[in-house]
C-alpha cells in the first residue's frame, strides 16, 4: 500500500527535539517505492527518523505517513507491514538463526507452516543456509547482519527499514550486503529505506537518494539525476607504446579537448559529432578502440561541489 500520491514515506515539517538536541528539524520529504538511500553523517538524525516513522518514538511536531498510515496513531499497524533491521547488535547469542527468524515470523502473526517455509526461504536468500542451526553468538559480523536482515523481511513486509546494514563489514562483505539489499527490492518486491553515513556507498544500490544533515533535508533525488554524466568519456586504445599520447594529441589537433588519464585518454564530448571524431582518429592512426566509457559523477563529487559552492 502506498499513499494516494504513490509515496511509501512522506513527512511534513517533522521535528524531533531531544533534551538539548534537535534531531529532526522541520523535515519534509517524500520517498517513492523502490530502494532509497538515506544518507547522512553520524548524528544527522537517520535512526531517529526511522524510529519516529515506525511509531516507536513520538515526534515533537509535524506529521508523517508510512504506507499511507500515521505513525502517531497507527504504529502497530505500520510495524506489522514494515520490517526493521536495527543498527546495533540485538541478536540473542545462544539462539540459532533458524529459531530466531522462525520466532519473529510467528510473532508477526504467520501460521506455523507458513512461518517455517518463509523462514527457510529468507535464510536461503540471505545466504545463511548452511549455518542456520548454529548459535548466532559464534557468527561473524557479516552473518549477524544477514540474520538481522532475514528477520526484517520474514513477514513479507511492503517496506523495510535497514539502519546502517553495512556497519562493521569488510569491503567484500559490504559489497555482498549491498547486492543482497538490491535483491530484496527486485526479487521480493519490497521497498527499502536503507541508511548509511557513507555517501558513495549506496550509489549502485539505491534508486533514490535522500541526504540529511543535522535533521534537515539537504537533497532528495533519483540517483541517476545526482550522478548525471560529466560530459566526458574515457577512451582506451590498443597500439604500440605511446599510442595513448599520440591519440590524445591527434584529438586535440582535431579541435577536441582531451587529456591523459593514466594510460587512457579522457575526452570532452561537447558536440554530437565528437564521438565520430574519436572513432575516425583511432582508425587514421591504425589504433584499436578497446573501450569508450561515459564518466559519471560520483555522489562524493556531487556533494563536494555543493559544499564548495
Ligand atoms: N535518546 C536520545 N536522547 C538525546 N539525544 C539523542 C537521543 N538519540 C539520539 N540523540 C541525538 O540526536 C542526534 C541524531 O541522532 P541519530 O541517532 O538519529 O543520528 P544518526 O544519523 O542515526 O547517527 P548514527 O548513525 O550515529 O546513529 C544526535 O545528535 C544524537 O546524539
Amino acid at each position: 500500500m502506498q499513499s494516494a500520491q504513490g509515496f511509501v514515506i512522506e513527512t511534513d515539517r517533522l521535528t524531533k527535539q531531544y533534551p538539548g538536541v534537535r534531531a529532526l528539524d522541520d523535515l519534509s520529504l517524500r520517498i517513492p517505492a523502490g530502494v532509497t538511500g538515506v544518507v547522512g553523517v553520524n548524528g544527522a538524525g537517520k535512526s531517529t527518523l526511522i524510529k519516529v516513522l515506525l511509531g516507536l518514538l513520538p515526534a515533537t511536531s509535524g506529521s508523517a505517513r508510512v504506507l499511507g498510515l500515521d505513525p502517531a496513531t497507527q504504529g502497530a499497524e505500520i510495524r506489522s507491514r514494515v520490517g526493521y533491521m536495527p543498527e546495533h547488535d540485538c541478536l540473542p547469542g545462544d539462539v540459532s538463526a533458524a529459531d530466531f527468524v522462525m520466532h519473529m515470523a510467528l510473532m508477526s502473526g504467520l501460521p506455523r507452516t507458513a512461518a517455517r517455509e518463509r523462514t527457510s526461504e529468507v535464510l536461503r536468500h540471505v545466504g545463511l543456509d548452511e549455518e542456520r542451526h548454529r548459535a548466532m553468538g559464534g557468527y561473524s559480523t557479516g552473518m549477524k547482519q544477514r540474520a538481522k536482515l532475514a528477520q526484517a523481511i520474514v513477514h513479507d513486509p511492503s517496506l523495510v527499514f535497514l539502519d546502517e546494514p553495512t556497519n562493521g563489514l569488510d569491503p567484500r562483505a559490504r559489497d555482498d550486503m549491498l547486492d543482497l539489499i538490491a535483491r530484496v527490492g527486485s526479487d521480493f518486491g519490497i521497498s527499502v529505506a536503507v541508511t548509511s553515513h557513507l555517501l558513495g556507498e549506496l550509489e549502485r544500490t539505491a534508486d533514490h537518494i535522500v541526504v540529511i544533515d543535522a535533521g534537515c533535508l539537504l537533497r532528495a533525488s533519483a540517483t541517476s539525476e545526482l550522478t548525471h554524466t560529466t560530459g566526458t568519456v574515457l577512451v582506451e586504445v590498443l597500439g604500440p607504446a605511446g599510442s595513448d599520447r599520440r591519440f590524445g594529441q591527434a584529438l586535440v589537433d582535431h579541435g577536441l579537448q582531451a587529456w591523459p588519464a593514466g594510460e587512457q585518454v579522457q575526452v570532452r564530448i561537447d558536440h554530437p559529432e565528437a564521438l565520430d571524431v574519436v572513432r575516425d582518429v583511432a582508425v587514421d592512426l591504425g589504433l584499436g578502440l578497446v573501450r569508450v566509457q561515459e564518466i559519471h559523477h560520483t555522489l562524493e563529487e556531487v556533494f563536494q561541489q555543493g559544499a564548495d559552492a
